[in-house]
């Protein structure tokens, strides 16, 4: 049975002190409220607050993830945060290849895939984003496009470190828009992206990786989204920022 996930990533929001109201309230509600043994609730935090929220989690139903990570260990690479810090302050996951940062921070395929390894070799669970723009998908080209995606970030692992990602597919034109990819839409991209992982790996290694949707994900429309075969949860943007919401989000498996 796969691992299902209400991963929450709040982006640049949140003071620190609104940020340890909005964590705590959500370990607590998790810990009394979610009963499903199989869902992990995982909170993508600003890197400055990791050390100190990572202190707060009382149930092993939710981990803390960092938004971003850079490959190399140590070094003169003034800023940036590798993977060993960040798992010296109690970070389980790190969200990469987000669209935001593909866009912003021009992230390439081929950096990703050094963040992959990072993220692997020290033991920590990679959130690996990908997703077309609307443009894309008009031109029909997104199915492609997204194998692509995953062909150059991850198919260099071998069959075992392959299985220890997490894959979150969110379309562009989903993000914070309020359009969210219908549930038939999406399984049929979960799918797609299954079936060629299927054929690199064989199907009993496609089936046991998680695959989330991300795009507008609210407590309204997660039910249903979730119920699709090959949609194992969702990273969620702005409803994260909502206690309540997203809490009932992780409930709705
Ligand atoms: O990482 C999360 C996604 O970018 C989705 O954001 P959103 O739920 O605000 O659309």
């Amino acid at each position: 049975m796969r691992t299902k996930y209400a991963a929450g990533n709040w982006k640049m929001n949140m003071t620190f002190e609104e940020g340890q109201i909005l964590f705590s309230e959500v370990t607590n509600m998790v810990k009394d409220e979610v009963v499903n043994p199989n869902v992990k609730v995982v909170m993508g935090v600003p890197a400055p607050y990791l050390s100190s929220f990572s202190k707060l989690i009382n149930t092993d139903k939710v981990s803390i993830a960092a938004q971003n990570c850079y490959p190399k260990a140590s070094g003169a690479y003034t800023g940036e945060v590798s993977v060993p810090m960040l798992k010296s302050a109690g970070v389980e996951y790190v969200i990469i290849g987000h669209s935001e940062r593909r866009e912003y921070f021009n992230e390439t395929d081929q950096f990703i895939a050094e963040k992959v390894d990072a993220i692997l070799a020290e033991g920590l669970t990679p959130i690996f984003c990908c997703g077309e723009t609307l443009g894309q998908r008009e031109e029909g080209i997104h199915f492609d496009f997204v194998k692509g995606q995953l062909t150059n970030s991850l198919f260099h692992l071998d069959a075992d470190a392959v299985q220890k990602v997490v894959i979150a597919y969110e379309p562009i034109w989903a993000i914070g828009t309020g359009v969210t990819a219908s549930s038939e839409q999406a399984q049929e991209m979960h799918k797609v992206l299954r079936d060629h992982l299927a054929s690199k790996y064989g199907q009993e290694v496609a089936d046991n990786i998680s695959i989330l949707y991300g795009g507008s994900v609210k407590a309204g429309n997660a039910p249903e989204l979730f119920s699709q075969p090959d949609i194992d949860g969702g990273l969620v943007g702005g409803a994260s920022l909502d206690s309540r919401g997203f809490t009932d989000i992780a409930k709705s498996f």
